[in-house]
């Protein structure tokens, strides 16, 4: 029987999946108190335990070295950059993982933001704030009819096109793989290279994986090939923009507004993207709906058995 040790907090939200956990496997041991696990208190809480149901946070290698019984872990999260597989395979340790489980939620909300930020809403939430109307700002710029380009098309970029069409936009999307089976069954969709897709597109949504390629991948250089006045949504990974140089080109109204959930840092205090009157952002809420968090405890729960198979129904890695 796996000892099951969880290291994350959000079984806190749903009592009943936390009940399911502990039926399955008892014993398992929950953090009591609302934060990620980290550093020697995360490896003090693994010891004894074989089995680490996880969210988004590092494990490094000087936890798996302190942690030599660890020998599966069970993803709770989309992205699966914040593990390195080759520290997973040196120290035998299995992994399950399920793709694109919070691809709605990320998809509403990246397509939420490009409304919101062409509409220009967080300007207008300040002036109102401020006891002032609508005067002093002037006008936003619709969805309908506008260039979107897709920076990634996997799971959350194909949900955002297919969420897209009732927009009426034209779209070019851009992925490294070739996804023509999938955009070809839309006559509104352009599979174009990144150069192109920047030269075009008036809004510009990010939904790449971030790794060796992606990382620093928006700099100054990348963000002038941008069309003059483009506006930019990350509701990707933070890391893949060079934040300052954005900062810069909002300053200048080159870019003229940017929408953010991920951060180069995280938390993002000090971001000075954070003090931009045409940024907006949120604090990496992309799946922190109820949904997909349920369906993510729900994927960590049932991949303990998966990843204890002898033949792994998912390895990412592989
Ligand atoms: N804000 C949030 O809370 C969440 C963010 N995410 C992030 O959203 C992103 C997308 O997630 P999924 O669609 O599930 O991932 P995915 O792996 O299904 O799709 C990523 C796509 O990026 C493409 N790609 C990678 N490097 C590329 C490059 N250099 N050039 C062109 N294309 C490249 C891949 O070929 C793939 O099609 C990931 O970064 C993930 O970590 C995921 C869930 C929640
Ligand atoms: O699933 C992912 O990749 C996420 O980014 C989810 O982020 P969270 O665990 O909600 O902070």
């Amino acid at each position: 029987m796996p000892r099951v040790a969880v290291t994350f907090p959000y079984f806190d939200f749903f009592p009943d999946l936390r009940a399911e956990l502990s039926a399955r496997y008892p014993g398992t041991k929950f953090p009591d108190h609302r934060r990620v696990l980290e550093g020697q208190e995360l490896i003090d809480f693994l010891q004894g335990y074989d089995t680490a149901v996880i969210g988004v946070q590092r494990y490094e290698e000087a936890v798996l070295k302190a942690c030599p019984e660890l020998k599966v872990i069970s993803l709770c999260s989309a992205g699966v950059d914040h593990i390195d597989p080759a520290l997973l395979r040196k120290y035998g340790i299995r992994m399950w993982w399920q793709a694109g489980i919070n691809r709605v939620s990320v998809s509403e909300l990246a397509v939420s933001y490009m409304v919101l930020a062409l509409r220009r809403v967080h300007e207008f939430s300040s002036i109102l704030r401020a006891g002032q109307w609508r005067g002093p700002i002037g006008f936003g710029t619709d969805l309908r009819g506008k260039t979107v380009g897709v920076h990634g098309v996997g799971h959350i970029g194909k949900a955002v096109i297919e969420l897209l069409q009732g927009y009426k936009v034209h779209i070019l999307a851009s992925d490294r793989l070739d996804v023509s089976a999938f955009t070809d069954g839309f006559d509104n969709v352009e599979l174009v290279s990144a150069e192109e897709m920047w030269a075009r597109s008036d809004v510009l949504t990010i939904h790449l994986s971030k790794n060796a390629t992606t990382i620093g991948l928006y700099d100054g250089a990348v963000l002038d090939q941008l069309k003059p006045g483009a506006v930019i949504v990350n509701c990707a990974r933070g890391g893949m923009f060079d934040e300052n140089a954005l900062a810069e080109r909002l300053e200048s109204g080159r870019i003229a507004a940017a929408a953010f959930d991920v951060y180069a840092m995280e938390p993002a205090n000090g971001n000075r993207l954070l003090d931009m009157p045409t940024f907006f952002g949120s604090p990496h809420i992309g799946a922190t709906t109820r949904e997909s968090w349920g369906a993510m405890l729900r994927s960590g729960i049932h991949g303990i058995e998966h990843a204890y198979e002898p033949e792994p129904g998912v390895y990412p890695f592989d």
